[in-house]
C-alpha cells in the first residue's frame, strides 16, 4: 500500500490529494448511512486522523453537524494541513454524543498496543449504541496481519481506502469490521500479488462441448465412502461434464447418475481423465498411503484434502508435479502439513505462504478466514457464512474444486472459483444446512455467476 501511495506521489498526485480522495470519498458513504443524522468523528496523530478531518469538513460542507474528537494534536504535515482545512472547534476529550461515529484513530500505521485516552475511546465506542464506522481498518487493528492491537469494537461498516489491506481478509479482524467497501483514490493496483479475491463469472459449456471436454473427474475413494460420496454428488453440478467414482465399495446409495468403477487401478490409468481428487474417507493407513503415492505418480492435475494431508510428506512428493496439484486443508491438516515440511510461523498467513513455497503447491487454507497461496499470488476472500462450521462441507469444497479443475487444469483459479461457489451455496443453503444440502445448492450457486 505505501508502496503504491509513493508511486502516485512520484507520478505527481501529492500526499494531500489522495488523502482528500480518500476523506472526500469516505464522507459519500457517512452520508448515504447518516441520512442526516449528526456525526462523530474521532481522529489520530497519523494521516488516518487527517482522512478523519477531511470526512468532517466534508460532511460539515453538506450541512452535517459534526463533533470531533482528537485527544492529539496531528504530528504529520499532511494531517496538519487536513486540521488547518477543517475550521470547526475540535474537541480533546469528550463523551460520544452523536448517533453515528467514524473512527480514524488509525491506519496501518498502528505499530503498538493502544493505550491511555486512544483506548478510552475505543472501549466507550464498544458499549455506545450508535453506528460504527471504521476509516480504512478498525483502529486497534495491526492492518498485515489482521491481530488485535486494542480495544475492538464491532463496526456496523469499514471503509477500506485506495485497496484492500491483509487484515480485511484475515481473523479475528475481519470479523469486527461488519459490512466492507473499497473507496478507490485512483492508486495503480496493476502487479498486487496479495489482493481480495474478485468475484468469477463463468460461461455456460461451449457450443461443441460434450462431456470429456468439459472434463472427466476421478475422485478416488477410499475405507470410509461417504465423504467421497458427497465431493462427487457436489463435483457433479460444479461444472465437469463427467464424474466418476473410482471404488471397490459397492455403493447401494450411489445417485444413478454417478458413475462408480470397481476396477481402480484401470480407471485411475484412463487417459482421459482431466483431473483427480483424493482424501475424503481415504483412511490414514498403508493401503492410503500406496493409493496417494500412485495418484501423485499420474502427475494430473489434482485435489488433496482431509486424510491425504496427514499422508503427504517430501519423500511422497519427490517426483510429483507440484504445479498441478491443490491442497486444501483446514487449520488441524495445515499444521500437520507445516509439521511434515519443516514450515514455522506465527500466522497462518505466513504458514500458508511458506508452505506455498516449500512445496511448490497451490494451498488453499480453508477457514473463517480462507486465504489461497500459489505461484506468487495471496487472494483473500469476502467472508462465508458461518454456518459454514458443520462437517463434510470440507468434502464439498474439495469436490467443487476438482470439478473446476477437471475444466481447466488451472489449479489456482479451481480454488479461487471454488471458494466462492462454495460460499454462495451456503448462503443459498443457510440457515442450518447439513453437507448433502450444501452439495445441492452448488446447483443453484453456478447460476448466480453464469
Ligand atoms: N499515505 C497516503 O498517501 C495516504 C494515507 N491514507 C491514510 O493514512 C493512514 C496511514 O497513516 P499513517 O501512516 O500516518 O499512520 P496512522 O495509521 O494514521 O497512525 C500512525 C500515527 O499513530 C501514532 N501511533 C501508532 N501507534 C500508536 C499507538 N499504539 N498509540 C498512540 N499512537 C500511535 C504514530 O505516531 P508515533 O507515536 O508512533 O510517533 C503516528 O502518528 C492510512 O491507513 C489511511 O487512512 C489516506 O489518507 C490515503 C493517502
Ligand atoms: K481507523
Amino acid at each position: 500500500m505505501r508502496a503504491a501511495e509513493r508511486a502516485a506521489m512520484d507520478a505527481g498526485t501529492s500526499e494531500w490529494e489522495l488523502m482528500q480522495r480518500a476523506g472526500e470519498g469516505a464522507a459519500q458513504w457517512i452520508a448515504r448511512v447518516a441520512a442526516g443524522r449528526p456525526v462523530t468523528v474521532l481522529c489520530g496523530p497519523g494521516n488516518n486522523g487527517g482522512d478523519g478531518y477531511v470526512i468532517a469538513d466534508t460532511l460539515s460542507k453538506k450541512g452535517y453537524q459534526v463533533q470531533v474528537i482528537a485527544p492529539r494534536e496531528p504530528g504529520t504535515a499532511t494531517a496538519q494541513l487536513a486540521r488547518a482545512h477543517f475550521a470547526v472547534e475540535v474537541e480533546a476529550e469528550g463523551q460520544l454524543r452523536n448517533p453515528v461515529v467514524v473512527d480514524c484513530l488509525f491506519g496501518y500505521g498502528l505499530a503498538r498496543q493502544v493505550e491511555g485516552k486512544f483506548k478510552d475511546l475505543l472501549k466507550k465506542l464498544s458499549i455506545n449504541h450508535c453506528y460504527k464506522i471504521a476509516i480504512d481498518v478498525p483502529s486497534g487493528i495491526e492492518s498485515d496481519t489482521g491481530s488485535v492491537l486494542g480495544p475492538l469494537p464491532q463496526y456496523d461498516l469499514t471503509l477500506a481506502l485506495g485497496a484492500w489491506k491483509q487484515a480485511h481478509g484475515l481473523m479475528p479482524a475481519t470479523a469486527s469490521m461488519g459490512a466492507r467497501r473499497l473507496v478507490p483514490i485512483g492508486l495503480d493496483l496493476e502487479g498486487f500479488t496479495s489482493t481480495m479475491s474478485a468475484r468469477p463469472s463463468f460461461a455456460a459449456p461451449a457450443p461443441d462441448a460434450h462431456k470429456y471436454r468439459r472434463g472427466l473427474l476421478a475422485i478416488v475413494a477410499g475405507a470410509m465412502p461417504g465423504a467421497s460420496l458427497l465431493a462427487a454428488e457436489a463435483a457433479m453440478l460444479a461444472g465437469a461434464g463427467y464424474v466418476k467414482l473410482l471404488s471397490e465399495h459397492p455403493w447401494p446409495n450411489a445417485p444413478a447418475d454417478l458413475v462408480v468403477a470397481k476396477d481402480v487401478n484401470e480407471a485411475l490409468d484412463d487417459a482421459r481423465n482431466s483431473a483427480l481428487l483424493f482424501g475424503p474417507g481415504a483412511a490414514r493407513d498403508d493401503v492410503a498411503r500406496c493409493r496417494l503415492a500412485q495418484v501423485l505418480e499420474k502427475r494430473k492435475p489434482t485435489v488433496l484434502d482431509a486424510d491425504a494431508l496427514h499422508l503427504l510428506d517430501p519423500d511422497m512428493l519427490e517426483g510429483a508435479d507440484a504445479t498441478k496439484l491443490c491442497i486444501t486443508p483446514h487449520e488441524g491438516e495445515l499444521a500437520k502439513l507445516c509439521d511434515a515440511f519443516g514450515v514455522t510461523a506465527d500466522s497462518k498467513l505466513d504458514r500458508v505462504r511458506l508452505l506455498r513455497d516449500v512445496t511448490g503447491l497451490t494451498v488453499l487454507a480453508k477457514g473463517p478466514d480462507t486465504i489461497l497461496a500459489g505461484g506468487a499470488t495471496t487472494r483473500f476472500f469476502p467472508r462465508g457464512s458461518s454456518w459454514l462450521s458443520v462437517a463434510g462441507t470440507g468434502d464439498v469444497l474439495a469436490g467443487i474444486v476438482a470439478s473446476r479443475l477437471a475444466g481447466h487444469g488451472d489449479p489456482l483459479r479451481a480454488c479461487e472459483e471454488g471458494v466462492w461457489l462454495h460460499q454462495e451455496a451456503a448462503r443459498l443453503a443457510s440457515p442450518a444446512f447439513s453437507a448433502s444440502d450444501l452439495a445441492r445448492a452448488v446447483k443453484p450457486a453456478m447460476a448466480s455467476f453464469l
